[in-house]
Order: C-alpha cells, then sequence, then structure tokens
C-alpha cells in the first residue's frame, strides 16, 4: 500500500481521559478513505492530530514518507496537505470568482493562510491567477454563479467554493469536516460529483469525517471504523454496513439510522 497518511500508534489524553488510545492507521494516496465512529470515539481528535491542530502525547504520524508529528497546518499546507471546511469561509461581499482570487497558487502556505484570513492582500491583477480561477469555477460548474456575491450563495455553492480554494492552491490531499452538514439533499450530490471528480481526474486523495452515511457509502472507499480512541474496522461500507458485531456494538443499530 502507498500510504500518503500513516497514523502509528498515536494517542492522546485530556486530563484522565484517553479521547485517541494507541491508533494506528493510514490513507493509501488516490483514495477517499472514510472515517466513521460513534460520538466521542476520537475521530475529530486523530484528525485534529493529523492536520496539525493538535500534538499527540505519543505516537507518529508521517506524510508522504515524512515524519511530520507536530507540524503546524500551514507547514503540512506547504507539502500539499489542506483541510478545509473548517478553516475559511468566504469573504461575503466578494463575488464567487474573486473568492478564488484571493488564493494565489505560487504562495507559501503561511502567507496563504493570512490572505484568507486577512482580507485585501490579493493578487487579483494576476491574469494567471484570474485564469485559474475561471478553470476552477467551470470545473466545479459554478460559471453561472461566478459574478454573484459570495454572501448571496447558498451553503452547497459557498462548500463547492470552498472546494475551488483546495484546487486553486494544488493541495495534494484533502481533508473534509462533516462535508454534508447544512447542505440540502441536491446540492449535497453536486457536491459528492465534485469530490469525486477531483479524485478521478485530477488526483486527489480525501480523508474525510461524516456522519452521513449514505454520502460515506457513496463517496468512500475503505471506510475505517473507530471506537473508544482505536481503529476497530477497516473495509468497503457494504462489508461495515454487513457486520453485526460492529452494527451492533457500535451503532446499537443498522448503520443506516446511524
Ligand atoms: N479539548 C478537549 N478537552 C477535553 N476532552 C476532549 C477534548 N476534545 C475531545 N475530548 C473528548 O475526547 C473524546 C473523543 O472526542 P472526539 O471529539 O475526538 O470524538 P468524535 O469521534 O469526533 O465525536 P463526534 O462524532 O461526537 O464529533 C470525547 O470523550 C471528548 O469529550
Amino acid at each position: 500500500m502507498d500510504a500518503v497518511i500513516d497514523v502509528r500508534g498515536v494517542s492522546k489524553r485530556f486530563g484522565g481521559l484517553t479521547a485517541v488510545n494507541n491508533c494506528s492507521l493510514s490513507v493509501e494516496r488516490g483514495s477517499i478513505t472514510g472515517l466513521i465512529g460513534p460520538n466521542g470515539a476520537g475521530k475529530s481528535t486523530l484528525f485534529n492530530m493529523v492536520a496539525g491542530n493538535i500534538v499527540p502525547d505519543s505516537g507518529t504520524i508521517m506524510f508522504d514518507g515524512a515524519d511530520v508529528t507536530g507540524l503546524k497546518p500551514h507547514e503540512l499546507f506547504r507539502r500539499g496537505m489542506l483541510r478545509t471546511f473548517q478553516i475559511a469561509h468566504e469573504f461575503s461581499n466578494m463575488t464567487a470568482l474573486e473568492n478564488l482570487m484571493m488564493v494565489p497558487g505560487d504562495q507559501p502556505g503561511e502567507s496563504l493562510l493570512n490572505t484568507w484570513f486577512r482580507p485585501g492582500r490579493v493578487a487579483a491583477n494576476d491574469a494567471a491567477v484570474r485564469q485559474k480561477a475561471l478553470d476552477v469555477i467551470d470545473f466545479l460548474k459554478l460559471a453561472h454563479v461566478k459574478n454573484e456575491l459570495a454572501g448571496n450563495l447558498s451553503g452547497g455553492q459557498k462548500k463547492l467554493l470552498e472546494l475551488g480554494r483546495t484546487m486553486m492552491v494544488d493541495a495534494h490531499v484533502v481533508l473534509l469536516d462533516e462535508v454534508a452538514a447544512g447542505v440540502n439533499k441536491t446540492l449535497l450530490q453536486d457536491l459528492a460529483a465534485n469530490i469525486e471528480r477531483m479524485n478521478t481526474e485530477l488526483g486527489y486523495t480525501f480523508f474525510v469525517i461524516e456522519h452521513d452515511m449514505d454520502l460515506i457509502g457513496r463517496l468512500c472507499d475503505p471506510v475505517i471504523v473507530m471506537a473508544q480512541g482505536e481503529k476497530i474496522a477497516e473495509g468497503p461500507m457494504e462489508e461495515i454496513r454487513a457486520n453485526p458485531e460492529i452494527v451492533e456494538a457500535y451503532f446499537g443499530s443498522p448503520v443506516e439510522a446511524a
């Protein structure tokens, strides 16, 4: 297996509580890997450690073959890993196109993150950036709203725009948190289709935390199941759904209802 993310024996405690317990798992390059499990299983804590938001107490996190344990999000970004749907909010008084142009492709991670947090420093005159933004808008099939103020876009369109930012900076590994939250069913299909196209046509790897089991089933293979801070299963969603022990022990009901 060609693991782009390799989590090795990682633990994290909060006071007396062990949120992640000697957990090992990996994400194969080119996959869309899902991470599911009951509330409190440790998914967010694990994600936070992979993304550089929390430093593990012990264990190692490898990215692209290098030990990145303890590196900060912007340092990981420089290496091609980006977490989305949490870091960036659209600038509502700028158009969809301008929002993408706020993300110049050739800037190092630190200053790039600054442009997201501090509007005003824009490479808006750069023809290459503009062309790239237009290409991304086309790819995401958002051309009809490119001159619309981002604040007027629907929740799903805003999420597409965030996905678009990822494409502006050529991150090749994207961590997605709760993509489905607050998005209506129709737009969710668009979002899922775009994630699939970024994966198959552009070679992006995705690591996805999601509570919507239908979306996980559609997008992710493999699916990793966590419970009580540990990985307890991994496989295609059909296998996970068909495993009565996992379903009973960790979901307490059929997975469809989880
Ligand atoms: N900053 C923190 N301080 C103290 N305890 C924490 C902190 N973050 C998480 N925990 C605890 O660690 C455990 C794992 O939480 P985590 O959020 O990682 O689980 P999760 O699988 O993402 O759950 P959910 O699906 O509900 O988001 C929980 O018991 C939680 O209360």
